[in-house]
């Protein structure tokens, strides 16, 4: 695949599987990130808060709550304790959702072993302090890898089995560039991996958090466009203008461009503005044939991370200096009681400009360049 990045071409064939994961968060992404585990063959633990429900999966063999009437395979060990469920492991798929994240990490705290690294699932940023998920790991569980997991996959048909790829994400240590079979991606990457579970390695932490954490908010604007009544071109100038404003958040905090091109970005981004089955994709759509907030999902409290992350990605945007015109539209709706229609004629009405940023991408960039080089010094 291009874009894959030195390490993910080398040594991934001889890196040895964590013998145990364990995923904490028992929704739908984390059941079906543990069915992924499983199915490859490791021991699989999943940890969740609500002590019924994981009673009833032990029971059942199944997670009815969240993925109702998906078959799993046999052999998955929901927990209630998290000191059970982390004791010994080798890695961790941390699977709740964004905005919980500092707390759940908190709780995590000395309890995951030593040298086993912490994957981070969810897409967001975190609200208040615009930090990336990654970096608010960073601070509460030191001393730990911290690593990221995203892509396009909707859990459902991850857990029923349907061929799914994604990025997996770490920054490379010297000692991962030397050794790669040994480092905490590639060995990630074979205690999950499958012949219907792709992961790609990538040493884009930065792009490939930023680009999940965009798109659930260019999905809502598609999904909104789409019920007010705009038409399929409506929609495809919208992902290619979120595209770009993932790029420009991206290049902004040091990630690269062309991951954003990759599966956490395109993939992604095609994915949830596409389809319904988008939580993100579906508030949109009911907001734009006018439901009101309280009643969209049926009154359901559901996980939709684009209108939580509408805020943080706007004020992170604000705050270095980017513009990003479709996240913005997004969270004046949501957050400020903009109109619609109003809101997204004007997006429209903007000067007329040429499409430089677009003729950048087949360009090569300074700093990618510069790597390159260092690399092929090394
Ligand atoms: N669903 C999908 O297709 C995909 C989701 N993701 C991402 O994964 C993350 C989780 O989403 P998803 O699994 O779908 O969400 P769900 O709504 O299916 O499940 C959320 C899970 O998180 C738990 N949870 C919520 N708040 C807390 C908290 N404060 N502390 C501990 N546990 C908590 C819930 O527990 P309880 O049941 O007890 O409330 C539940 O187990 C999101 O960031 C989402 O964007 C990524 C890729 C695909
Ligand atoms: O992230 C997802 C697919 O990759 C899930 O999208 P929603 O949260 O919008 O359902």
């Amino acid at each position: 695949m291009s874009g894959a990045s030195e390490i993910g071409e080398s040594g991934l064939g001889q890196a040895r599987p964590y013998d145990t994961v364990t995923v904490i968060g028992a929704g739908a992404w984390g059941t079906a990130l543990a069915a992924m585990a499983r199915r490859a063959g490791r021991t699989t633990r999943i940890w969740g808060r609500t002590r019924e429900d994981i009673e009833a999966f032990s029971r059942t063999g199944r997670n009815d709550r969240y993925l109702n009437g998906v078959a799993l395979p046999e052999g998955i060990e929901p927990m209630a304790d998290l000191e059970e469920a982390l004791a010994g492991t080798g890695c961790v798929l941390l699977v709740t959702p964004s905005r919980s994240l500092r707390e759940m990490c908190g709780k995590l705290k000395g309890l995951v072993p030593e040298g086993a690294p912490v994957v981070l699932c969810a897409k967001g940023i975190e609200q208040g302090t615009g930090k990336l998920l990654s970096e608010v790991a960073a601070e509460e569980l030191p001393g730990h890898v911290i690593g990221a997991l995203s892509g396009p996959t909707f859990a459902r048909e991850t857990a029923m089995n349907h061929p799914t790829a994604v990025t997996l994400a770490f920054e490379f240590t010297p000692a991962d560039r030397r050794e790669p079979s040994q480092a905490p991606a590639s060995r990630l990457a074979t205690s999950l991996g499958s012949n219907t579970f792709r992961p790609y390695i990538s040493d884009d932490l930065t792009g490939v958090e930023v680009a999940g954490a965009v798109k659930n908010v260019i999905a809502i604007a598609c999904g909104m466009m789409t019920g007010a009544g705009y038409a399929e071109n409506t929609r495809a100038a919208l992902i290619t203008w979120g595209l770009d404003e993932m790029k420009t958040l991206a290049e902004a905090l040091g990630g690269r461009r062309e991951t954003v091109t990759g599966l956490a970005g395109t993939g992604d981004l095609t994915l949830t503005c596409s389809s319904p089955t988008s939580r993100n994709m579906k508030l949109g759509l009911q907001l734009g044939q006018g439901i009101p907030r309280a009643e969209c999902f049926g009154g359901q409290d559901t996980v939709v991370e684009g209108e939580v992350n509408a805020v943080s990605v706007n004020d992170l945007a604000e705050r270095i200096g980017v513009e990003l015109p479709v996240c913005r539209a997004v969270h004046d709706i949501l957050h400020e009681g903009a109109d619609l229609r109003q809101t997204f004629t004007d997006l429209w009405g903007r000067p007329l400009v040429g499409e430089p940023k677009a003729l950048n991408v087949a360009l090569d960039h300074p700093s990618q360049a510069l790597e390159r080089a260092m690399k092929a010094a090394q």
